[in-house]
C-alpha cells in the first residue's frame, strides 16, 4: 500500500472532531471531502470557511469540499467515520452501497454500542464486511487540532501496511499519527477513558481533592488495562497514546466534555437533566453501563465504571458511590502480586 492510495480523504460527520480532522487532513496535503447531514452547516463550511456551532472562533484557509451527498464523500480513497459512536451502525449501513471493497474506513468515535456491547470495528465488520476497518484515537481535543496545535494519535488497522499508509497520509507538521495493528486495544482505551473522565469530573465538582483525582485516574487505568487485556489488547497499546495518554488528558481537563459533564454532576446537577439537555456530546454517559456489562461477560470487575453507571442510572448518589468504592474489601494493588 502506498501513500498515493490515500490521496483523497472522505470525512463523514461535520461536528467538532470531523471538521478538525478534515482540516488536519487538508493540511497534510490530502484532497478532503467533508460530508454532513445538515445543509445549513454545509453552506457555512462552503461560504464562510467556518463551523461556528462546533468550532467557534475558527475560520480556515484550507480547501475543504463540503457536501450533503454521501456518495461524493464515499468516493475518496479512505474514509474517516466521525459521528457519535451510537450512530456507527446506521451510518455504516448507509455507506455500504457507496464503498468500494477494501477501502479503509477509519473509525474515529470513542464508545461501545449499547445493546450489543460491540466495538465499532465489530459493527463495521457486520454492516460492511468488505471494508477495511481502521481506528484513529488518542489524546486530541478537536479545538487543539483545528488550531494546528501539536497532537499525536494512534492509527490502527489489522494490516500493518494499511495503518502505515493511513499514518503517512494524515501526518502533517502539527499532527503525528503512530501506526498500530492493535484494533481492540486502541478502541478499549478510547471507550473507557470517557467513562473514567466523568468520574474524575465528578470528583473535582464534588471538591474531593487532587489526591482523589489522581487515585481515580490510576485505578481507572487498572480497569482499562483489565478489560483491554481480557479482550486481547496489547499492554503497550494500553500504556500508549490511545490508552494512558487519552485517559490522562480527559481525566485532567475541563476542556473534555466528559470531564465537564462529570463536573456538573459533582456540583449537584441531576444525571437525568444533564443527559436530557444533550448540550454537548459526552460519550461516556452512553457507554458506562454497557462497559460494565462487557466487563461482566469477560469476568472483569470495573468498580469505577460501575459507580459511574450507577450514578447515571439514578441507582446511587455520588456520595453513596464513594462510600461503596472506599469500603470495598482491601486487596493487593497488582493482580500478579
Ligand atoms: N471533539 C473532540 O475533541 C473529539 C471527539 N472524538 C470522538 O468523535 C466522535 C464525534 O465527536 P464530535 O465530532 O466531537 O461530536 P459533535 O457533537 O461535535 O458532532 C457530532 C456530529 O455528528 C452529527 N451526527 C449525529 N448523529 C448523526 C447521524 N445519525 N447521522 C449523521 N450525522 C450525525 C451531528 O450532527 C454532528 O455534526 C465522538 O465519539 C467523540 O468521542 C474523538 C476525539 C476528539
Ligand atoms: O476524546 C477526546 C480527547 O482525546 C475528547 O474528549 P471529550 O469527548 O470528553 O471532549
Amino acid at each position: 500500500m502506498t501513500m498515493a492510495d490515500y490521496d483523497s480523504i472522505g470525512v463523514i460527520g461535520g461536528g467538532a472532531w470531523g471538521t478538525a480532522l478534515a482540516l488536519s487532513a487538508a493540511r497534510a496535503g490530502r484532497r478532503v471531502t467533508l460530508w454532513a447531514r445538515d445543509t445549513a452547516l454545509v453552506a457555512e463550511l462552503r461560504t464562510r470557511q467556518s463551523n461556528s456551532a462546533y468550532l467557534p472562533g475558527i475560520t480556515f484557509d484550507e480547501r475543504l469540499e463540503a457536501t450533503t451527498d454521501l456518495a461524493a464523500a464515499a468516493a475518496a480513497s479512505a474514509l474517516l467515520l466521525v459521528t457519535p459512536a451510537q450512530t456507527t451502525r446506521s451510518l455504516a449501513a448507509s455507506l455500504r452501497p457507496h464503498l468500494r471493497p477494501g477501502r479503509p474506513v477509519v473509525l474515529c468515535a470513542k464508545g461501545i454500542e449499547r445493546g450489543t456491547g460491540h466495538l465499532l470495528s465489530e459493527i463495521l465488520a457486520e454492516e460492511v464486511p468488505e471494508a477495511q476497518a481502521a481506528v484513529l484515537s488518542g489524546p486530541s481535543f478537536a479545538m487543539d487540532v483545528a488550531r494546528g496545535l501539536p497532537t499525536a494519535v494512534t492509527v490502527a488497522a489489522r494490516d500493518g501496511a494499511v495503518a502505515d499508509g493511513l499514518a503517512r497520509a494524515l501526518a502533517s507538521a502539527s499532527f503525528r499519527p503512530y501506526a498500530s495493528t492493535d484494533l481492540v486495544g486502541v478502541q478499549i482505551g478510547g471507550a473507557l477513558k470517557n467513562v473514567l473522565a466523568i468520574a474524575c469530573g465528578a470528583v473535582v465538582g464534588r471538591k474531593l481533592g487532587a489526591s482523589a483525582q489522581a487515585a481515580l485516574t490510576a485505578r481507572g487505568f487498572a480497569e482499562l488495562t483489565r478489560l483491554g487485556t481480557a479482550l486481547g489488547a496489547r499492554p503497550e497499546t494500553l500504556t500508549g497514546l490511545s490508552g494512558l495518554g487519552d485517559l490522562v488528558l480527559t481525566c485532567s481537563s475541563a476542556q473534555s466534555r466528559n470531564f465537564a459533564f462529570g463536573l456538573k454532576l459533582g456540583e449537584g446537577r441531576s444525571p437525568g437533566d444533564l443527559i436530557a439537555s444533550g448540550e454537548k456530546l459526552a460519550e461516556g454517559a452512553h457507554s458506562a453501563r454497557i462497559a460494565v456489562e462487557l466487563g461482566r461477560r469477560h469476568k472483569v470487575m470495573l468498580p469505577l465504571c460501575e459507580a459511574v453507571a450507577g450514578v447515571l442510572d439514578g441507582q446511587m448518589t455520588i456520595d453513596e458511590a464513594l462510600t461503596a468504592l472506599m469500603s470495598r474489601p482491601l486487596r493487593r494493588e497488582a493482580s500478579s502480586d
